[in-house]
């Protein structure tokens, strides 16, 4: 085991709605990743995903609340700091976070350069305005990034291009994690592997330490990351390497969302999330038990009532009442 670079223990992120309802999205997460790892994030829309790299970013604005649980990023505990502490040590630095869409929030009258003057104000006061561009220029050649690009409005980029700009923007401060939340969703497939290029260079130079990349493209985390974590609920139900994950997935739920992806070499077939029967419960109104076993065909009554406990097989976490052994065994008999 290497040293880890972030570990989340029994995170508990909520939402509070205008009728005072919570809605449970980040409900007991626990997870580390390790220096140099890189680690998918899959699961169903509405499961949590983007809820906890808010949470993990310290995102906290209402309705978002944090509730329980420690995060901590290369021995800083971050619930332990002041937001002035967290935006000042640790957000750029420590941690950065690509959001959902983020090329299309730049402020279109801004040029690219701006964004990064503004960074090193805060971060940097002592560049001068030079330097930063140097600098700037420097990162953005080492990236297979035209400069000329720091002297454009966002609006002159083509989507791939702002995307790839976001990212080399989002990581100039050589952050030890970088969370990406879809960041190739919405491109086109060569612009996607240009996103996939430039993140695999970012860690090979080691502008970054290690990668927490969420996206519903189960196959993109196959050819991306080292371990892909599953989570359904709010809740993580699996985690292993990538390959373990979609060639011999434990629990069911990991089972049925790997069922229809295809790995080419593999002669695997599709590229999105299959399509489960039924629906994840309301997070406002989570079920006792298994959240999943409305939904799984080996689900008992156990399942339903009793308190899920994580089990750990070797390397791997898998969150069901089933035993490992009996679970091969089902899905044995229905290849048969
Ligand atoms: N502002 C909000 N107020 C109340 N509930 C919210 C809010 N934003 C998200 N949620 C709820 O929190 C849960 C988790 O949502 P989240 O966006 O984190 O899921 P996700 O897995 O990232 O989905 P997607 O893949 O579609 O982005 C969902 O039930 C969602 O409806």
């Amino acid at each position: 085991m290497g040293e880890y670079i972030l570990e989340v223990k029994g995170l508990k992120t909520y939402y509070r709605t205008r009728l005072k309802e919570n809605v449970y999205a980040v409900d007991g997460v626990d997870f580390v990743l390790e220096k140099g790892k890189t680690l998918g994030i899959a699961g169903e829309s509405g499961c949590g995903k983007s809820t906890l790299a808010l949470s993990l970013m310290g995102f906290y604005f209402p309705p978002l609340f944090y509730h329980s649980g420690s995060i901590v990023v290369n021995g800083i505990d971050v619930m332990k700091l002041s937001k002035e502490q967290l935006r000042k040590k640790i957000l750029g630095r420590e941690i950065s976070y690509i959001p959902q869409a983020a090329m299309n929030a730049l402020n279109p009258t801004l040029k690219i350069i701006h964004f990064i003057e503004d960074m090193m104000k805060e971060h940097r006061p002592e560049l001068s305005k030079k330097q930063v561009w140097q600098m700037a220029a420097e990162r953005f050649e080492t990236l297979n990034l035209s400069p000329n690009v720091l002297n454009s409005y966002p609006n002159e980029l083509s989507g791939g291009m702002k995307q790839r700009t976001v990212i080399a923007i989002s990581t100039i401060l050589n952050p030890k994690v970088l969370i990406a939340d879809e960041p190739t969703s919405a491109l086109d497939v060569t612009s996607q592997k240009a996103v996939i290029k430039l993140l695999k260079e970012l860690l090979k130079k080691e502008f970054i330490q290690s990668l927490v990349f969420i996206t519903h493209e189960l196959p993109l985390l196959y050819h991306v990351t080292d371990d892909i974590m599953v989570m359904y609920a709010g809740e993580i139900v699996e985690r292993g390497t990538a390959h373990q994950m979609i060639f011999d997935p434990i629990h069911p739920y990991t089972k049925k969302l790997m069922g229809s992806i295809i790995v080419p070499e593999e002669g695997m077939k599709a590229h999105k999330l299959a399509a489960i029967p039924g629906a994840p419960p309301n997070l406002k109104n989570v079920p006792p038990g298994c959240r999943f076993a409305d939904r799984c065909e080996y689900a008992a009554d156990p399942c339903r009532q009793g308190k899920v406990e994580n089990k750990i097989v070797g390397e791997r976490i898998y969150r069901c009442m089933i035993e490992p052994d009996t679970l091969k065994e089902l899905y044995a008999r229905e290849q048969t």
